[in-house]
């Protein structure tokens, strides 16, 4: 029997597949709030919206009060922290993420950055383009060597875990991580141990992030934190810029505690203009791009989009956050 159609509000485009999906289905609205000029229709929709699928907005308390018909809203990330989850979870409103799908995408980003910033490939591939490699460069413009490194990961899930079988199965890395219990990860035996934090920054020649952003995460690396790593190491964040205290961060690179960082993220994303980070010569800087292949994001699409079909319907769907848990 088919379903009755619902109101669905749809607030960041979606490949036409999936929205298509989705309208003959269902009655769509589709308003960006990001947007200036569908802040109007978002907001109109939301009285009426019964499902909700979109990223990259704060689905905070406010919105959430203004929603009254929710049942599901189904975003296209792995990561919840735009999501009022103990408000979802007291309302009973379904949570559905894209876990997996994005895994070793994003994980092939974070290695990038490891190889980009100990090997200057972005500060040298830039001084050919402009002209500068006018003899053969000198020991002022090595790197450092990959291969061989520790690595040490901070949070040790789907993400952290695939960065760590490219470092420790393709570059021999010794791999550290911090996590709240030990890894069930059989390919990893012999070449992952874990440590705590301190241990792991004190002994790491680079230090990667792959924690989801929560009450107990944000802010973690700050001036403590950085102090603690190796003279010269490298920090890499691929997960949310909030964990991370970028003035301290800053701080880290501009006293030579820190050769390099690497980041994919920040605590304001676009990165603003005048914001440091954007300019400063050992920042490897990208714009939130993890996940941000063709075949993925279509994967991350698909999936956010079955998710909300079949909790319309009533079933369970496969990739439902628990909202109940205070973090990941
Ligand atoms: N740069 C980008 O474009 C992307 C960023 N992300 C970020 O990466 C995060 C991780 O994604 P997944 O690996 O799929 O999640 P996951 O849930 O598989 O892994 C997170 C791990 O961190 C652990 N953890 C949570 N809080 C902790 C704490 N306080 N101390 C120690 N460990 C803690 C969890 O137990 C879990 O093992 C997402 O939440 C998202 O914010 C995800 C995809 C793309
Ligand atoms: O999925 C996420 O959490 C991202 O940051 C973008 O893919």
């Amino acid at each position: 029997m088919p379903t009755q159609r619902k109101q669905v509000l749809v607030f960041r485009e979606l490949p036409p597949a999936q929205l298509d999906r989705i309208a003959r289905a269902h009655d769509v609205t589709v308003a960006d709030p990001r947007q200036p000029g569908q802040r109007a229709a978002f907001d109109a929709a939301l009285p009426t919206a019964q499902g909700m699928i979109g990223a990259s907005f704060p689905i905070d308390e406010a919105v959430l009060a203004r929603a009254p018909q929710l049942s599901v809203v189904s975003s296209i990330s792995v990561g919840v922290d735009n999501y009022a989850l103990a408000e979802m979870h007291r309302r009973g409103i379904l949570l559905c993420h894209t876990p997996g799908v994005l895994t070793e995408t994003t994980a092939d980003t974070i290695f990038a950055l490891v190889m980009a910033t100990s090997r200057r490939l972005v500060e040298l591939a830039n001084l050919v383009r402009d002209g500068g490699w006018t003899r053969n460069i000198g020991e002022d413009l090595f790197g450092s060597d990959v291969h061989g490194k520790t690595i040490g990961i901070v949070g040790f899930g789907r993400i952290g875990q695939a960065v760590a079988r490219r470092a420790a199965l393709g570059f021999g890395m010794p791999v550290l991580y911090h996590a709240r219990r030990p890894a069930e990860a059989p390919e990893l035996d012999g070449h992952a141990r874990q440590a705590s934090l301190e241990q792991l920054l004190a002994e790491s020649d680079i230090v990667v992030v792959t924690l989801p952003l929560s009450d107990a995460t944000r802010g973690l690396m700050g001036a403590r934190e950085f102090g603690l790593m190796k003279p010269g190491a490298i920090f890499i964040n691929g997960a949310r810029g909030a964990i991370v205290q970028e003035a301290a961060l800053l701080d880290a690179l501009d006293r030579g505690t820190l050769k390099a960082a690497g980041l994919d993220v920040f605590a304001t994303e676009p990165l603003p203009f005048d914001s440091p980070l954007r300019t400063h010569p050992r920042v490897t800087a990208l714009p939130h791009i993890g996940s941000a292949t063709h075949e993925t994001r279509q994967a991350m699409a698909a999936l956010a989009t079955t998710s909300l079909l079949q909790a319309l319907a009533g079933e369970r769907p496969a990739a439902v956050y628990d909202t109940g848990s205070a973090s990941a």
